[in-house]
């Protein structure tokens, strides 16, 4: 399917994980960060990938890459999620030297979030150029949320001050029904890689609806 990329983040059984990826899903995300409601442990995690991979065997479609997602996590909590990773996802303080060698460390690439307020946010993401493989633009957090996964969007046309190379994903308070309008307010840029989404297709924080991951990954690439 061509398009736009389409990472769906929180996931917590393999029947969700499967109608994301047989509608087309190039990442899934898991969330290993324990105050989450979309928390999964590493061992839940792999068993809903085993069945992944089979029923991608069985039905012949792609196997999207996998996301583990990580709050200033230390060796340990990385060691025991990065066998059955693609992708780390930080979403607390990791500074880019810190992306770079974790990166070098267990040989994954990293997706580092910038929340965003102002352009100065997206200014201070050129720092982690040749350091994270992704930047993943997300609304910054109201002090006390969670650090993401708060279904909150950001004024994505300050995404048109982006002029580094690292390719980039929007993510933030997407839904079936914007998500179409945010790809098309990045204009085709060459460094935007797509979209990312968590709440807005569920029913209810850690409540996946597959209905809902199918419009939406429609809506992304139509
Ligand atoms: O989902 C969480 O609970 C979470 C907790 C801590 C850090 C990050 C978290 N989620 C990140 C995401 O799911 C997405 O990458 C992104 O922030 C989009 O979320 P949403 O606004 O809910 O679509």
């Amino acid at each position: 399917m061509s398009g736009p990329n389409v990472k769906i983040c929180g996931l917590k059984d393999a029947d969700h994980a499967i109608a994301a990826a047989r509608a087309g899903a190039d990442y899934l995300g898991f969330v290993f960060f324990r105050k989450s409601p979309r928390f999964v442990t590493p061992e839940a995690a792999g068993e809903i990938i085993l069945d992944l991979k089979q029923a991608a065997f069985d039905e012949g479609f792609n196997m999207p890459r996998i996301v583990g997602l990580f709050v200033d996590a230390g060796e340990k909590e990385l060691s025991e999620a990065a066998p059955l990773l693609t992708h780390f996802q930080f979403h607390g303080h990791e500074s880019p030297e810190r992306c770079r060698e974790l990166g070098e460390e267990f040989g994954i690439e990293v997706i580092k979030a910038i929340p965003v307020t102002d352009a100065s946010d997206i200014a201070e993401a050129k720092g982690y150029e040749g350091a994270a493989d992704i930047l993943l633009f997300d609304a910054k957090p109201p002090p006390g949320a969670r650090p993401g996964g708060n279904g909150a969007t950001f004024d994505w046309a300050l995404l048109n001050a982006y002029d580094a190379e690292t390719p980039y994903l929007v993510a933030g308070g997407l839904t079936p029904d914007n998500v179409a309008d945010a790809v098309k307010g990045q204009g085709g840029r060459e460094s935007f890689l797509g979209v990312d989404v968590s709440s807005g297709v569920e029913t209810a924080p850690g409540k996946k609806d597959a209905d809902l991951i199918k419009a939406f990954i429609s809506a992304a690439k139509s």
